[in-house]
């Protein structure tokens, strides 16, 4: 990967993206304005806009019983599992193998109301790291999303405004050693999310209709994508 083009941004923005997510657990008071929360689930939202347009930075806080963050990156890394929990996308494509943890994606997402139909282009890179509190515990893993400008996919030339967005989902795993030596179950598992997002419409659209399409999107996606994750490992061996 280290010979691509690419990969010297992939890796800046990638421990850039790290960074500001492990900021943001600490960073519970201040700006961020809590706006959804069911059970362990946080929704913490910024109220920002660049040239009219709402681009409110999105910070989630979820705790999962039972996976590793190893396993929530892989579903959400994975193309193959995609359309099974992304209710919004309509066709996502894999324009680029750029590394085995590496993929350059083509997404069309669904029309919603009444926003235009939106695709995006971006490279998507899975990757773990210790975790400084814990030397020798599970490491962090986590997946960066951001958009890139490639010539041979103009921006708005088709149906679709171009949306930019950078995403970083980051997973910490905690194991609750069984008594006596006993082996590891799903039981003793928890799995700590941070996902942050900044999505940039790419064209204007009511700010008030903006806020209330992501009020109403984001807990349903984060809630269906863990769900589904959940499902999916509950009867398969661990993934570290
Ligand atoms: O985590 S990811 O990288 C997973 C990749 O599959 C991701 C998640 C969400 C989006 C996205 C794309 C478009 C919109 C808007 C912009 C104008 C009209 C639609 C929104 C806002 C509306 C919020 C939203 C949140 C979740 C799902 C869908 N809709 C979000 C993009 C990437």
């Amino acid at each position: 990967a280290s010979a691509h083009h690419l990969w010297p941004e992939i890796d800046r923005v990638t421990m850039e993206q790290m960074h500001y997510a492990r900021m943001s657990v600490e960073d519970s008071g201040g700006v961020w304005q809590l706006f959804a929360e069911e059970g362990e689930m946080k929704m913490y939202r910024r109220e920002e806009e660049v040239g009219g347009m709402v681009i409110d930075p999105l910070r989630a806080c979820h705790v999962v019983k039972g996976v590793t963050g190893h396993e929530v990156c892989e579903y959400f890394f994975n193309p193959q599992y995609r359309l099974e929990w992304e209710a919004t996308v309509e066709t996502t494509t894999v324009l680029e193998k750029i590394a085995d943890d590496i993929l350059l994606f083509l997404q069309v997402h669904k029309r919603i109301w009444p926003a235009s139909q939106r695709d995006a282009v971006f490279w998507s890179h899975m990757r773990h790291v210790p975790d400084d509190k814990d030397q020798d515990g599970p490491p962090i893993w986590v997946v960066v999303n951001n958009s890139v400008d490639i010539p041979d996919l103009p921006a708005n030339t088709g149906k679709c405004v171009r949306l930019l967005l950078t995403v970083c989902l980051m997973c910490q795993t905690f194991i609750d050693p069984p008594k006596d030596g006993a082996k590891v179950t799903r039981n003793d598992l928890t799995c700590k999310i941070t996902y942050c997002s900044v999505v940039n419409p790419g064209g204007w659209a009511p700010p008030a209709v903006l806020r209330a399409v992501y009020k109403r999107e984001y807990p349903k996606f984060l809630k269906r994508f863990t769900n589904y994750v959940i499902d999916q490992c509950q009867d398969k061996p661990i993934l570290f």
